[in-house]
């Protein structure tokens, strides 16, 4: 046992209780083996400890396995497991169904606590059960206490990874085109979009093929809302061309367009608005060409609720522009990665 300048006990271990009288209030507000972290010295000093009296082990050290374990308990949230302490590592696997969100500003902060090292798949990223989404391990083999300390408080502070999980939504389906309406080319929409929808739980409501007339297209979006639709999905004249309505459309059903038209390629012509609760999609006609655009990166959001702003939007210009590879390994690549 030591006595030390309590300035100087960061990560040392208390070796008796120390007790404070405030308000009627009297008891041990630090244990005897607490470690003593940067943020408790205010607190020593306003009781009135100057010095502490220590263990004379200094400052205690962590074995990598243990630290490892700490930190998976510190991060862990629903839906996720873990395998571990192997070579010091502990690995976090996706159980269920969603999309995974890290705060990735709290996980800078966490990875700049001396000999932490915790990654993970990008924020963003639908997962599916069995997925690999992080990995947490200290550099050395041994570590003071204190950093996974640290690591457990950032962690008790703001929830470091989660799994948003799906909801399911009733979903109505416009389609949009003089072409298609009257017969003159087979639709292709409404099986691309039945595919993209059957990766989420989505009660199909029903499809619409609508002339280009405004009319026609607004009763048929008005149809689908009775009937309890959350999600409404429009194809066709998303573009520039004078017959191009959908987006009118779309503005007078009364949504609030939160963007039409983002910086993302391909998919550029992607509306998103909300009509209260109910959320809308305007799907621009690359979604029959190509295997992914803009809509399959915004479907597992739509999926979790949340209700895109527009700044959530424009962020999709870093990471919105598709290689167009000859063999698609969407999501495993850079696009729709923000
Ligand atoms: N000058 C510009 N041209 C284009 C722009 C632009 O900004 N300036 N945007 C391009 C982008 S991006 C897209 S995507 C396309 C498509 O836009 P639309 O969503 O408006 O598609 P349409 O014009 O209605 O149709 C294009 C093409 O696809 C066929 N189509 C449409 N719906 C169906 C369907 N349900 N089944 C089968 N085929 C369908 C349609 O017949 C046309 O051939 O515009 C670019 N051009
Ligand atoms: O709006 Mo388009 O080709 O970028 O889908």
């Amino acid at each position: 046992m030591k006595k030390i300048d309590v300035r100087n006990a960061v990560g040392m271990k208390l070796c008796h209780d120390i007790t404070e009288m405030r308000d009627g209030f009297k008891g041990p507000v630090f244990k005897r083996n607490t470690v003593i972290r940067e943020e408790d010295i205010e607190h020593l000093l306003n009781i009135g400890k100057r010095h502490v009296f220590v263990w004379d082990d200094e400052i205690s050290e962590i074995h990598e396995d243990d630290c490892a374990r700490r930190m998976a308990a510190a991060v862990s949230s629903e839906g996720v497991r873990f395998e571990g302490p192997s070579e010091g590592k502990m690995l976090m696997f996706a159980e269920t169904e969603g999309l995974f969100r890290a705060d990735t500003e709290l996980l800078k902060k966490i990875n700049h606590v001396e000999d932490v090292t915790i990654c993970s798949v990008p924020d963003h990223y639908p997962v599916r059960p069995g997925m690999k989404l992080a990995s947490m391990r200290i550099v050395p083999l041994t570590t003071k206490e204190i950093n996974i300390l640290k690591v457990e408080e950032l962690c008790r502070q703001k929830e470091l990874f989660k799994i948003l999980p799906y909801r399911r939504l009733k979903v109505g389906i416009v389609i949009t085109g003089s072409e298609v309406y009257h017969g003159r080319i087979k639709d292709k929409f409404e099986l691309v979009l039945r595919g993209k929808l059957s990766k989420y739980p989505a009660d199909i409501l029903g499809v619409t093929v609508c002339d280009d007339v405004l009319e026609m297209i607004t009763a048929s979006a008005s149809a689908y809302l009775k009937k309890g639709a959350d999600l409404l999905i429009f194809t066709g004249g998303m573009s520039v061309d004078p017959d191009d309505l959908t987006p009118t459309a779309i503005k007078s059903l009364g949504a609030e367009i939160i963007a039409y038209g983002m910086p993302a390629q391909p998919g550029n012509m992607t509306l998103v608005a909300y009509l209260g609760d109910v959320a809308v999609m305007g799907v621009p006609g690359a979604a029959i060409a190509l295997p992914v655009t803009m809509t399959d990166v915004l479907l597992p959001q739509v999926f979790t609720g949340v209700k895109f702003t527009r700044d959530d939007l424009i962020g999709l210009g870093n990471g919105g522009l598709c290689q167009g590879c000859s063999v698609c390994h969407f999501p495993n690549c850079t696009f729709g990665r923000y």
